[in-house]
């Protein structure tokens, strides 16, 4: 496992929100374009801050989300409003947003149109993970209704699951999707997911999903 422990919080965030720079400012020299793929939840939210900032040809960018919660944009509990809010303003506000909602009742009822929209930006540049304390990643959580099918290596890129830790549906990117980054972050603070990704080691993919990435990851944590 590849973990890189920061004193202190501020400077995981700073030195991430550096290397994802670094990183995206690489590819768009040699491609013209982008992909940055991002987590919701409440670790992120700095590194966005610090990236928003950043002077890079953001207009070449395309941002996505990892997954979302299925509530509506105004929603506080809404992935895309965070991004919105704390990463797509400043310098990065000429960045392009890949939806990963659109108002429906049902994730099910705008799947399809949103995974094309997902399908035509792959693979990823820079992939951003959070991990839960259960293990969880993007929104592929242990226990969830349809996890097998999302972890095959045949998933389609984007699917709709429904678990009880979850709270509301969920729309996620599949295993095989997060996997085509070149490269990949996992950001997590505090004792208790690092002692969680610990235990990941010891599991299979359905027990701990955050699996999926553990051996090709980088691992950012700060106490
Ligand atoms: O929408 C989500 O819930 C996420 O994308 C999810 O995978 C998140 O990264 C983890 O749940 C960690 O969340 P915290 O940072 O809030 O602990």
């Amino acid at each position: 496992m590849n973990l890189v422990a920061y004193p202190d919080r501020e400077m995981l965030m700073v030195a991430l929100a550096d290397t994802i720079a670094s990183q995206l400012r690489e590819t768009l020299a040699r491609e013209g374009r982008a992909v940055l793929s991002v987590p919701g939840g409440t670790t992120p939210g700095p590194v966005f801050d610090i990236l928003s900032g950043v002077a890079l040809d953001w207009e070449n960018v395309s941002v996505l989300l990892n997954d979302e919660r299925w509530v509506p944009e105004d929603s506080q509990r809404s992935n895309t409003r965070l991004v919105r809010e704390r990463l797509l303003r400043d310098r990065a506000a000429a960045a392009r947003l890949v939806p990963l909602y659109a108002p429906a009742p049902r994730p099910e009822d705008r799947l399809d149109e949103l995974a094309a929209g997902v399908a035509a930006v792959l693979p990823i540049t820079v992939l951003l993970l959070g991990m839960g304390a259960d293990m969880h990643t993007a929104s592929l959580f242990p226990g969830a209704d349809r996890l097998a099918e999302a972890l095959a290596p045949d998933a389609p890129v984007l699917m709709a699951l429904r678990a009880e830790a979850a709270g509301e549906p969920r729309i996620t990117l599949t295993a095989p999707a997060l996997r085509s980054a070149m490269h990949c972050h996992i950001l997590i603070t505090g004792d208790e997911k690092r002692a969680a990704l610990d235990r990941a080691a010891q599991l299979s993919e359905a027990e701990a999903p955050v699996r999926i990435v553990l051996n090709t990851a980088t691992i950012h944590w700060a106490p």
